[in-house]
């Protein structure tokens, strides 16, 4: 069975950055910038004050000094003459400061009797001007290599930057594959279950940018998977749930071959998430997870993750981190075991219980886990305090 770090790097190979569309920055968080954007302008565009006050050239800075009130400088006016020296100008924060070497000696701090203005004994040392470009240049190229957020949005518009080069979004399409399921809202027959898989993925999926089309539930039958893949026509990755197992309605492997996958593999080292398979089918991914919700999930946050990363032209992301064991833990098999855990705040490491029951059905425990326990392939029984890996989720 292939390692998981293999199977990663397997599906990683199946995408490629998506193409590039233009958006205005309305539309542009938590999108991901494909091509720099270019400073249109020097920020702040003129040294300019910080403060309401007075401005007054360094020479005229001096304790009790008396000078003359000229005229007025408000953001978006500014003072159009020469303040001479001896003379003040009245100013107000976000305006164009009159001359080069002045200090804004704020109003409260002056007395102020008709058009003269008295200097306090004790002088501020700071001079309460913004100096011109401090914030950027005209330029100056701006791309982080992370999901746009609020606060890129304000540097891009104050940049003049009115729409941005972004990656597409993936269109990822979800099956779930099962006569036992019915959507929720629905009345489930007695052997039924709610599908809850495609929730879970489509969550993920679109919290990671995607674009996600949840197609009717595929049964258990070749007419059905195919009718349903048919559906997925489009779509930059088409991620399947249940029926990749070794049963006899496991039909998904052998429908998707007959439809034209490539696979790449099927059946990983893993617990759970064994019977994984992906592949390239047409213009499309295919990502066949397990039909176990906790197995679809784990396999979600591995591998779908990454591949969605990777699409919307991110940067592989390491999010593995240490803890300590809070108690003992037996040894694994054959493959490596994410267990489900919950997180206690320790120092310097925070403490990490797995839960007992792992059953790879149990939804309840899957919402209570804060983080899954990396267990390694054939790794022995650990000790309480032991310092361990975990996967944290979100
Ligand atoms: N003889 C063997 N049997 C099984 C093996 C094996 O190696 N040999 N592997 C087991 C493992 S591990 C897993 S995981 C499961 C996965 O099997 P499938 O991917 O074929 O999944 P299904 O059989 O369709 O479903 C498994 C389980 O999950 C429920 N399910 C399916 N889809 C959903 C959904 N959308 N929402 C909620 N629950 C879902 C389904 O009802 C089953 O109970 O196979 C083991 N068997
Ligand atoms: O490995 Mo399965 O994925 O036990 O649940």
């Amino acid at each position: 069975m292939l390692p998981v770090e293999e199977a990663l790097e397997k599906v990683l190979a199946l995408v490629e950055p998506l193409g590039t569309e233009r958006v205005s920055l309305r539309h542009a968080l938590g999108r991901v910038m494909a091509e720099p954007a270019t400073a249109q302008l020097t920020q702040p565009p003129f040294s300019g004050s910080a403060m309401d006050g007075y401005w007054i050239d360094v020479a005229d800075h001096l304790p009790g000094a008396t000078l003359t009130v000229e005229g007025e400088a408000a953001a978006g006016r500014a003072y159009d003459g020469t303040p001479t020296p001896g003379q003040a100008v009245r100013i107000f924060t976000g305006a164009p400061v009159p001359g080069p070497n002045g200090v804004v000696v704020l109003q409260e701090n002056v007395t102020r009797e008709g058009d003269t203005i008295t200097l306090p004994q004790e002088l501020e040392t700071h001079n309460n001007i913004r100096p011109k470009g401090q914030d950027f240049a005209q330029g100056e190229s701006f791309c982080p290599d992370r999901p746009l957020t609020a606060r890129d949005l304000g540097l891009l518009a104050a940049m003049n930057v009115a729409a941005v080069a972004v990656r597409r979004r993936p269109i990822v399409a979800i099956i779930a594959t099962g006569d036992e399921l019915v959507m929720p809202g629905e009345e489930p027959g007695p052997d039924q279950i709610i599908c809850s898989n495609s929730f879970i993925v489509a969550a993920l999926a679109e919290r990671m940018g995607a674009e996600v089309r949840m197609l009717p539930i595929a049964r258990d039958d070749r007419d059905s998977l195919r009718t349903v893949f048919d559906l997925a026509k489009g779509a930059d990755l088409v991620v399947t749930s249940g029926g990749a197992s070794v049963g006899a309605h496991d039909l998904v492997g052998e429908v998707a071959g007959e439809l034209g996958l490539d696979r790449s593999f099927w059946k990983i080292a893993m617990r759970p998430g064994k019977p994984l398979m992906a592949g390239r089918m047409g213009d499309a991914a295919m990502l066949g997870l397990p039909g176990n919700p906790v197995s679809a999930t784990v396999c979600a946050e591995l591998f779908l993750r990454p591949m969605l990363r990777k699409l919307s032209g991110l940067p592989p992301e390491s999010r593995v981190q240490q803890a300590i064991l809070a108690t003992d833990t037996g040894p694994t098999g054959p493959r490596t075991h994410y267990m489900r855990a919950t997180l206690a705040p320790g120092d310097p490491l925070p403490r990490v219980t797995p839960f007992d029951n792992q059953d790879s059905a149990m939804l309840s425990i899957l919402s209570q886990a804060d983080c899954l326990l990396i267990r390694p392939l054939g790794d022995g029984p650990r000790k309480a305090g032991e310092t361990v890996e975990i996967l944290p989720l979100d």
